[in-house]
């Protein structure tokens, strides 16, 4: 029996970074050998061991061979007599495609350090297209490794296009989706996860809302760069550089759903089309079964922010219900997330990306001030009921106001 660490931990090493988890995988012993040797069987599919002792995963090498549609129809073979190369053959990439032996010597029959070394994402062989969520992997570690300058080699695109022409992305679940976009949207360029996914045809089978942006059109004087879909990976793009909250992430690409929706004889203005967008996200989260609270942040972020882009012009009143619609007194959270999602869409623009944006600044202090009306004197003063409630709103308002005076902020609209 011999044991050798594969996959991420033997890539991210060569690249210098930081080693998550490590996998290992066993040629030459039996699932009995391993039991015996105190391993903990988890695996269902295929022979998967945990360590006693590190918990880390020991899998027999096997050979997959797809066995009929979709994702789960796979024929798995482990034995002692798969070899090692074997094993490495059935893996997505070449940089994946890697071993080490316990000495430090690296295995690599596909090339694999050739490819790390010039940063390239190539396939191991043929059997890539058995798998249709490689697809989504390749997009999510072009996104993860973007800052390296890696790429896609021509013939894996050429592949991953074939596969999706080939209607194969319909068989994934959404939770294979979500995950993978879940993990893409916390890469530093998220933004080329979904223009890979644009590359390869993808984004119209799995994201049809934000690929339906490509081809609409903005003012040029407020969007230089036109084109929704572009600007909307740019938005992406700036967000990550501002947070690394995934839910602000996920709101800001798509906070511009709705302009899909214009009727071309309004192009470019797109009056409306932040309400317009909401059912759209909602549509996306309910297929992709994303969880309830980024949902609702997308939601919210959709329909007003080109509200907070006016925000020094908002009546006090206006600012307060703005609070109560965003539920900001049960989910403060929500004021930064806005301020932050309104942020990167204004910079998400091309000659944009450096400017400032005091609406998120004014957004906050607003929010400073609105909380900080205290509840105990409406108590005291003998409100009850909903009473209560109307009083806090009209205080607020007022708090509002004396701080707009204050900033010297136009009060008359
Ligand atoms: N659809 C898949 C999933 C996994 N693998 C192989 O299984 C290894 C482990 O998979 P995983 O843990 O998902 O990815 P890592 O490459 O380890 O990357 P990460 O750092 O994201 O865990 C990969 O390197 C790859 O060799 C594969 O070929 N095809």
């Amino acid at each position: 029996m011999k044991t050798y660490l594969v996959g991420g931990a033997v890539r991210d090493a060569l690249l210098g970074l930081p080693v998550k988890d490590k996998d290992w995988v066993v040629v030459g012993a039996t699932p009995q050998q391993m039991l015996d040797a105190g391993y903990q069987q988890v695996g269902r599919d295929f022979p998967v061991f945990l360590h006693p002792k590190t918990h880390e995963e020991y899998a027999l090498a096997r050979t997959e061979r797809k066995s009929g549609s979709g994702y789960t129809g796979f024929t798995c073979y482990a034995a002692p007599d798969v070899t090692l190369e074997q094993d490495l053959l059935r893996r997505d990439l070449t940089v994946n495609a890697l071993a080490q032996d316990d000495n430090g010597q690296i295995i690599d029959p596909y090339h694999g350090q050739q490819d790390v070394q010039n940063r390239v994402l190539r396939h191991v062989s043929p059997a890539f297209s058995e798998d249709p969520l490689r697809v989504l992997r390749v997009a999510r570690f072009a996104a993860r490794y973007a800052h390296l300058s890696f790429r896609i080699a021509d013939e894996t695109m050429a592949l991953m296009r074939a596969m999706t022409d080939a209607g194969e992305l319909e068989h994934l679940t959404p939770e294979r989706v979500w995950k993978e976009t879940e993990s893409a949207l916390g890469t530093r360029n998220p933004q080329v996860f979904f223009q890979t996914l644009r590359d390869c045809g993808a984004l119209k089978v799995l994201f049809p809302e934000i690929d339906a942006l490509y081809g609409v059109p903005a003012p040029a004087k407020w969007h230089p760069e036109i084109d929704t879909g572009v600007h909307t990976l740019m938005t992406l793009s700036m967000a990550a550089m501002l947070t690394p909250a995934i839910d602000v992430r996920f709101a800001t690409l798509c906070h511009d759903l709705g302009k899909a929706l214009t009727p071309k004889a309004l192009w470019p203005r797109h009056h409306g089309h932040g309400l317009a967008g909401v059912k759209l996200v909602e549509e996306l989260c309910a297929r992709l079964r994303v969880p309830n609270e980024m949902r609702d942040l997308a939601k919210l972020v959709a329909e007003f922010h080109d509200l907070i882009h006016t925000f020094p012009l908002l009546k006090p009143a206006t600012i307060v219900t703005l609070f109560d619609s965003i539920d900001a007194w049960r989910k403060p959270q929500r004021v930064e997330q806005l301020a932050l999602t309104s942020e990167a869409d204004v910079r998400g623009r091309t000659g944009f990306e450096a400017c400032d944006y005091p609406q998120g600044r004014l957004l906050r202090e607003a929010w400073d001030v609105a909380k900080s009306v205290p509840t105990k004197p409406v108590i005291e003063a003998g409100f009850k009921g909903p009473d209560v409630r109307e009083e806090l709103t009209r205080r607020r308002v007022t708090a509002v106001n004396a701080w707009k005076h204050e900033k010297g902020l136009n009060c008359d609209r």
